[in-house]
């Protein structure tokens, strides 16, 4: 699976969402988007008609990650405005099946996104319902804070659960991922990358992607 890297806009400036997005788009695969709703997670960010006006702005495919309660019910409306993937949170959603397939039925990629604490073998007979599987690498809630390391033995245990299954998911990390963590992160099995701090905070963010995947692919040894 080729490393792919998915700057996420927490860290970007909200005033000037479509230049951030521009900013990024030379070199990102996807734009993260975090939909908080201040209950699952205590922060509150933006939510539809925020992403029906970044669809408009940018070519790059957007990659929600709704941290809301109630997902069945929104995750719907993100895949019928054309996010690219919508991904829900396992503790969130109450029928994650039928909200994967219902995201997949409107056409976008779904993902289903565990916290650091939570386990990834009850999900290993669903992999096959899911196009991503996201492992949070922080509590999630605010960008900037510190990959935990602790995690790195599940990434490891998705990786073999995919492989085993011949399951064609890509997975995500996303959390304190920067030219410090991404190597561990890829080394383990990730290939997918979050990085919202790391992008964002640099002087060159189409640069800082590249950078970053030039890392996870040394990383990955060709994986
Ligand atoms: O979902 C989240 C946080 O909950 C992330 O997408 C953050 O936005 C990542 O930010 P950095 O840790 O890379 O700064």
């Amino acid at each position: 699976m080729a490393i792919q890297i998915s700057p996420s806009i927490l860290s970007a400036d909200f005033a000037h969402l479509a230049d951030e997005a521009a900013a990024v788009s030379p070199s990102a695969d996807w734009l993260h988007v975090d939909v908080m709703d201040g209950h699952f997670v205590p922060n509150l960010t933006l939510g539809l008609p925020v992403v029906e006006s970044l669809l408009k702005a940018t070519d790059t495919p957007l990659d929600c990650h709704l941290m809301i309660e109630d997902p069945d019910r929104w995750a719907p409306a993100y895949a019928e405005a054309g996010a690219g993937s919508v991904t829900v949170h396992a503790r969130a959603a109450s029928a994650p099946v039928r909200t994967l397939r219902e995201i997949r039925r409107l056409g976008a990629r779904a993902g289903l996104a565990l916290n650091p604490a939570e386990p990834v073998e009850p999900y290993a007979d669903i992999v096959g319902e899911m196009d991503m599987l996201l492992l949070m690498t922080v509590e999630p809630g605010f960008g900037g804070q510190s990959f935990l390391d602790v995690v790195l033995p599940k990434i490891r245990r998705a990786r073999e659960i995919l492989d085993t299954r011949e399951a064609s998911v890509w997975l995500q990390v996303d959390g304190g991922v920067s030219a410090e963590t991404i190597e561990r992160a890829a080394e383990a099995g990730a290939d997918v990358f979050v990085a919202g701090s790391a992008v964002y905070g640099a002087q060159d963010p189409a640069k800082a992607v590249e950078s970053l995947r030039a890392l996870a692919v040394e990383a990955a040894g060709g994986r």
